[in-house]
């Protein structure tokens, strides 16, 4: 099967836009990755294959033909988006994410371990399972936001300024806001505001999956490429699976207070026995879940994604676990 961004290789913008990322499928031959013999050494040999091309094309790491192959099924993004990438670290995913999002797109990654900011990527180093750091990038979206807000501001025309309709169409909204009001309650729908103002993010990509104590390589100490100095799994199945289920849930709790309606959440599991409960979870906030392994995500690893398109409106995690 050929792999779908070979037929859709929208190009991406300056920088990697010459670098069309046809290499890993068309330098994969058929018969490496369906071969009856010796098959993981061609397995080797084809995931090899992805970490050169993505070396080639200036991708800070092979991860990022998994998320090209997640956009090129589901298109993610959109230019002059907000993207949270938690787990950034190199920092492929933001590398996609800022050219899919040019011009105006907005990238912001956090990471528990220093790396490099890939180019046009804001960072943030910290734990995301700690609510000081979650409340921390939300603080920076937020004020993120309002300098933009102020930028349209100074930039707008003046002939735009004394414009009936715009004050028309704000008035009426806010006239709308305060009969919400009056029904719901004073408190309660100033809570549902500010909520609202939170939702400022269109797409929150999560790649986390806990890092183990480090074994060897103690002598690589760069922090241009952090990525060679961890672990990325412990091999113990079960312990893969729960850790990366907390990450999973810490990124769906984020997402549930950022993202916007319509927006999207990718976040990488490693597949056992609680990833139903989350995709349920998933399908009651979003109009459309799938499970995905992407051709460049090795076939030995139990690592899978869910992709959730669409969030729906008014629906938050903690209504779904309420049973609302
Ligand atoms: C597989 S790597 C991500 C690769 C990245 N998507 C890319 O394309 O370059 C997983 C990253 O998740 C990070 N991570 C794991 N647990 C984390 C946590 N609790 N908070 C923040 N980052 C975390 C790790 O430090 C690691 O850099």
């Amino acid at each position: 099967m050929q792999a779908l961004w070979t037929r859709t290789p929208r190009p991406l913008a300056q920088g990697l836009s010459r670098l069309t990322l046809l290499t890993p499928p068309s330098a994969l031959p058929n018969e490496t990755r369906h071969s009856s013999s010796n098959s993981r050494w061609k397995q080797r040999q084809g995931a090899d294959q992805f970490a050169r091309s993505a070396r080639v094309q200036g991708l800070k790491s092979r991860a990022a033909f998994k998320l090209l192959e997640m956009d090129s099924r589901h298109n993610l993004f959109k230019r002059g988006q907000v993207v949270v990438d938690l787990g950034f670290a190199p920092g492929s995913w933001s590398q996609v994410a800022v050219e899919r999002t040019k011009p105006g797109g907005r990238v912001v990654g956090i990471d528990l371990i220093p790396a490099q900011p890939p180019r046009g990527v804001s960072t943030i180093q910290g734990n995301f399972l700690s609510p000081r750091v979650q409340a921390m990038v939300k603080q920076f979206l937020a004020d993120a936001e309002q300098r933009d807000a102020e930028e349209r501001a100074v930039l707008r025309p003046e002939w735009e300024e004394g414009e009936d309709v715009v004050v028309g169409e704000r008035l009426s909204y806010i006239d709308a806001e305060r009969s919400a009001a009056a029904q719901e309650g004073e408190a309660q729908a100033e809570g549902k505001r500010q909520e609202r103002r939170l939702r400022l993010v269109d797409v929150v990509l999560s790649d986390m999956c806990e890092p183990w104590p480090q074994t060897q390589g103690f002598s690589i100490r760069s922090l241009s490429n952090p990525y060679t100095r961890m672990m990325n799994t412990s091999g113990i199945n079960f312990k893969d699976h729960a850790g990366s289920m907390d990450l999973c849930k810490a990124a769906l709790t984020f997402a549930s207070d950022t993202l916007k309606t319509g927006g999207h959440f990718v976040c990488k599991f490693y597949q056992g026995a609680e990833d139903k409960a989350f995709e349920n979870l998933l399908k009651k906030m979003f109009t459309k879940v799938h499970r995905e392994k992407p051709e460049s995500s090795r076939s030995e690893s139990r690592e899978a994604f869910f992709v959730a398109l669409k969030r729906k409106p008014n629906i938050t995690l903690k209504d779904v676990e309420a049973g609302v």
